[in-house]
């Protein structure tokens, strides 16, 4: 059974887009015990681009899993996804009733405080499948994020707490860029699960 009616969650976008705000979808409780699991589970590394034609590492921290070994490149950097935890295969179960799509891999994020953040993209990687949807989970500190849209420059924010889930689909990657503002208020931890369907042909 589907508890949410999807028409009656509201798309944060204008136009051109859309990206769906489910609230909190995981008692406080439960998103702490999520959070300490997930600290203590995962295989968190820094992660590593190439910008500039110069090799950097983040302070932020990534992990990488999915039903298979698939490569993702981004930021000129290959990673190969870790089999499901059987914390994350939970959580991907309970997002895929909740949104009604499948995901095959998940990206993970750590942000140790707010001096850590992700600047604007938007995650149109031709590894993933056209136009499928990606689903952001988030626990541990409330944190702002906000879209720009490509060519009206049009700003939208909201807030993910611990708990909360968005989702962005459509042509939301296409039309609009997307960001983790830093921030000198936030002074604790935050973790973001983002389910994701790789289009297996191209990896
Ligand atoms: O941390 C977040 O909420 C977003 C992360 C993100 O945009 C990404 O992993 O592509
Ligand atoms: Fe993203």
């Amino acid at each position: 059974m589907n508890l949410f009616n999807q028409d009656a969650i509201p798309n944060l976008l204008p136009y051109e887009g859309t990206v769906l705000h489910y609230g909190l979808i995981i008692p406080s409780q439960e998103a702490q015990w999520y959070y300490q699991r997930l600290l203590e589970t995962i295989l968190w590394k820094h992660d590593e681009a190439v910008m500039f034609g110069k090799h950097i590492t983040t302070k932020r921290m990534v992990a990488w899993y999915g039903d298979l070994p698939f490569d993702y490149t981004y930021s000129k950097t290959t990673k190969t996804s870790l089999p499901w935890t059987p914390e994350l295969l939970s959580l991907k179960q309970r997002v895929e009733e909740l949104t009604e799509c499948h995901y095959n891999s998940c990206l993970l994020n750590l942000y140790h405080d707010g001096s850590e953040g992700m600047s604007w993209h938007s995650d149109d990687e031709k590894a993933l499948a056209h136009h499928s949807a990606i689903a952001s989970l988030s626990f541990g500190a409330a944190r702002k994020f906000a879209f720009k849209h490509k060519v009206t420059k049009q700003y939208i924010t909201t807030i993910l707490e611990s708990g909360s889930l968005i989702v962005m689909k459509d042509d939301t990657q296409q039309n609009w860029w997307h960001r983790l503002p830093p921030t000198k208020l936030v002074k604790h931890p935050r973790i973001n699960l983002t389910f994701r369907t790789m289009d297996v042909k191209k990896t």
